[in-house]
């Protein structure tokens, strides 16, 4: 290295140390404050409480943030023609006397590190990449924006070298980093972009769809702080393994509230896990379900052809259908939801009840008093209660799908014809079964929508919460006894302290329980495969309309999935949404987009694949066997040293596919489990992998990928296009047409 390289590496270095050395002075100052809140204890008002927990929960999330930033603290530079020096870093520090240090990239003044060009360099000379291992500077990386004011100094300190290629061409760990050193300008555009409306960034693979909506996320949290912080982000991903792959990169950007979540776990209280046919699944994603969902609830509003008659001991009442007709088309009329606008019904029934038990008690002209102590009388009778409850039951979301999907004749009577009863129809739950599917969910939510949130799960709870209280004093004063401490401290306070260092629930904690929370802004990542009711869901959590959707409409795998934009967002917000594209792929090399693109085309003629930004030399190929077994030696012979392999099968062979491969190399993972990410091999299906990315993909048997689905090249395209670098195809059948470009071996 030149010598001037040299002493400018040492310079870098003396400054980054220093903002470390500030970091860890901030963490420090933190930590003492949080103690010392935390030491407070939970005494005091109800308000001082609040309070506490309130900057408990503050303290909590800065020093989170404080610990994330480690590695990769400041990662830029910016020389200003003026003179002006900006250090570029995850976040903004300063000294003690507010001069500033670094600077958040998220803020104004960073913009340039990533937008100013050669032609627009935007006041802009010189913008350096600092690379760093840990604390150590370990290489600059500098692009000259204006040559001509560059004085001899800065011309014998250059150090040219893409960034933005070295980052790309570095092994994958099984998950996602972020990208904050190298954000390209048409990502950054994005990323910045307004907080209000609807956006749609549509993009093929590996144009850094969902990395771009990671960091818009953190730059919205940074940009509008206040706002978001009250009502929260929630990121909407594919899959659990998709979840884990990325859920790293917001905390290393310094972000921790954010929630994350699939479909399936969006409805709190339960996790949806179970996988429908298919078919069923796109039943149940078609908009006509919530007309579906609305029959099966009126379907529990019963109204009997004759009379009911409810026997007491000395006499029987009698409810004839035009009394039930009014008192349903006043419980209508209150346009309550069902278990709520049941209390209209019952009142109406009552009054009804309680003058016909005035005339057969003899006592025609009750007394207001009177009255209303009958009609509690009434009201209690078991009979009473049972014939009401008949007509007009309290219903929970679950009960109401499982009454539904078990009994063909409510379906029939909901309005579903005889094929889709036939692949909606199920046996009721047994214990503990794991009998939803994230299908069912929206179809939960459209539910709870009608039927209205109290219910006896909430009655429950309370009383849960009431018992769990009990036995957490029970258990204070156990401890307090064992401890010699009960003399100087009353177990309901010690309980009420412990129980207290558990509930400061941040943003995204308290969203996450709560249905009916309206966040501040949404993101949906591999948003084409969400289905019709999905969206009608995701749309009751963001009533402000402030959304961030990203997703390719040509990885489309769900036969519930979306065809077009407009089709999934017209109902919602027709003409009030903007779509950005990304058009650069930054994963996958030429030559194996070369092959992928042939591929796309049988998707759609009119399909566009991305462009790639590099080439790696090496030629993807393809490999017949004579059985399957043989790819087992082919996989193993694949692995190299550190890098990742996926290998990825037809959902209907993933089984057979996972023996070989664990069977040839050790270690190796099948299916979307915790291992899947980390193994060095892994045995995924399309769906399993969409959205993710490997060093190395073995493609098995692409024939059966294109023929087993409706979206069969869609499947095979979104396969093709998972590697950094390497790409095989092995395969027992004729190896399809449309492959023909690979070299085989
Ligand atoms: N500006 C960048 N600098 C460095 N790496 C980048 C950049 N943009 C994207 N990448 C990398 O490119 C890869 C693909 O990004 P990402 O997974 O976000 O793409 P995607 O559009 O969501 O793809 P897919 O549609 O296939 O899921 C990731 O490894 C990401 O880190």
């Amino acid at each position: 290295m030149p010598e001037s390289s040299t002493g400018e590496l040492a310079r870098e270095q003396k400054y980054v140390a220093a903002l470390y050395e500030r970091l860890d002075v901030l963490r420090e100052r933190t930590r003492g404050q949080l103690d010392a809140v935390l030491a407070q204890g939970a005494f005091g008002t109800h308000q001082n409480r609040s309070e506490r927990d309130n900057f408990a929960v503050m303290y909590t999330q800065r020093l989170a943030r404080l610990w994330a930033v480690e590695n990769g603290l400041c990662f830029g530079r910016l020389d200003h023609s003026e003179g002006e020096r900006l250090y570029i870093g995850r976040i903004g520090l300063s000294d003690d006397d507010q001069h500033r240090l670094l600077i958040d990239w998220r803020a104004p003044v960073a913009q340039p590190f990533y937008r100013a060009t050669p032609a627009a360099p935007m006041g802009v000379t010189r913008r350096r990449h600092l690379h760093t291992r840990g604390r150590r500077v370990t290489a600059i990386d500098d692009d000259l924006l204006d040559l001509d004011s560059l004085t001899d100094a800065d011309r014998a300190s250059l150090n040219g070298e893409a960034a933005l290629l070295a980052a790309l061409g570095e092994k994958r760990t099984g998950r996602m980093r972020d990208i904050v050193a190298t954000i390209q300008a048409e990502q950054d555009k994005i990323i910045r972009s307004d907080l209000n409306g609807v956006l749609v960034v549509q993009g093929g693979p590996g144009t850094g769809k969902t990395v771009v909506a990671l960091h818009r996320a953190a730059y919205l949290l940074y940009t509008y702080r206040e706002r978001l912080e009250r009502r929260g982000v929630l990121i909407l991903g594919p899959n659990p393994t998709f979840m884990r792959y990325i859920e790293q990169v917001l905390p290393s950007l310094g972000e921790t509230d954010v929630m994350l979540s699939t479909v399936g776990e969006l409805y709190p209280g339960l996790t949806a896990t179970r996988e429908d046919p298919p078919e069923a699944a796109a039943v149940k994603g078609r908009i006509a379900m919530a007309d579906v969902i609305a029959r099966a609830v009126r379907g529990r509003q019963r109204m009997p052809r004759t009379p009911v008659e409810i026997k007491l001991d000395k006499f029987t009442l009698k409810l004839d259908r035009q009394t039930l007709e009014a008192a349903r088309s006043k419980a209508h009329r209150s346009r309550r939801p069902h278990n709520q606008a049941r209390a209209v019904f019952v009142r109406h029934l009552l009054t009804v009840l309680t003058r016909q038990a005035a005339r057969h008690l003899g006592r025609g002209a009750l007394d207001e008093a009177d009255f209303a102590d009958l009609r509690e009388d009434l009201r209690t009778e078991e009979p009473v209660r049972v014939a009401l409850n008949r007509l007009w039951p309290y219903i929970t979301p679950q009960q109401l799908l499982i009454g539904l999907f078990t009994d063909r004749d409510r379906m029939a009577a909901a309005g579903l014809g005889a094929p889709e009863r036939d692949l909606l129809l199920r046996e009721p739950p047994r214990a503990r079964e794991n009998w939803w599917s994230a299908a069912d969910v929206p179809l939960l939510d459209e539910a709870a929508e009608l039927l209205g949130d109290i219910d006896e799960g909430v009655l429950r709870a309370a009383r849960r919460a009431e018992q769990e209280r009990e036995e957490r004093i029970a258990y204070a004063r156990e401890v307090l006894e064992l401890t010699g401490l009960a003399d100087i401290m009353d177990a309901e306070r010690f309980a009420e302290r412990q129980q207290a260092e558990e509930t400061y629930l941040t943003t995204a904690e308290r969203a996450a329980r709560d249905r009916t929370w309206a966040f501040g802004h949404v993101i949906v990542d591999e948003a084409q495969e969400l289905s019709e009711m999905a969206w009608r869901m995701v749309m009751r959590r963001i009533p402000g309309r402030s959304m961030t959707i990203v997703g390719d409409i040509a990885q489309t795998g769900s036969a519930a999935g979306a065809a077009s934009w407009a089709r999934v967002l017209d109902p919602y917000v027709a003409g009030r949404w903007r779509e950005e594209h990304l058009s650069v792929n930054y994963r996958t090399p030429a030559e194996l987009m070369e092959v992928a693109a042939r591929v796309l085309q049988l998707v759609g003629a009119d399909l566009k694949a991305p462009e790639s930004v590099r080439e790696t030399g090496e030629r993807p190929w393809s490999l017949r066997v004579a059985t399957l077994a043989e790819a087992g030696p082919v996989v193993a012979a694949e692995v190299v040293g550190e890098g990742r392999l996926v290998v990825i099968a037809p959902a209907g062979m993933i089984e057979e596919v996972g023996a070989i491969v664990r069977a040839a190399v050790p270690g190796a993972a099948t299916g979307p489990g915790p291992a899947a990410l980390d193994a060095p091999v892994a045995v995924l299906s399309v769906t399993e992998a969409k959205g993710l990315e490997f060093d190395s993909v073995i493609v098995v048997e692409p024939g059966r990928i294109l023929r087993e689905s409706p979206r069969g090249p869609s499947d095979l395209y979104v396969a093709l296009t998972r590697a950094t670098s390497r790409l095989g195809v092995v395969h027992t059948e004729e190896l399809p047409e449309v492959l023909n470009g690979l070299e085989r071996r």
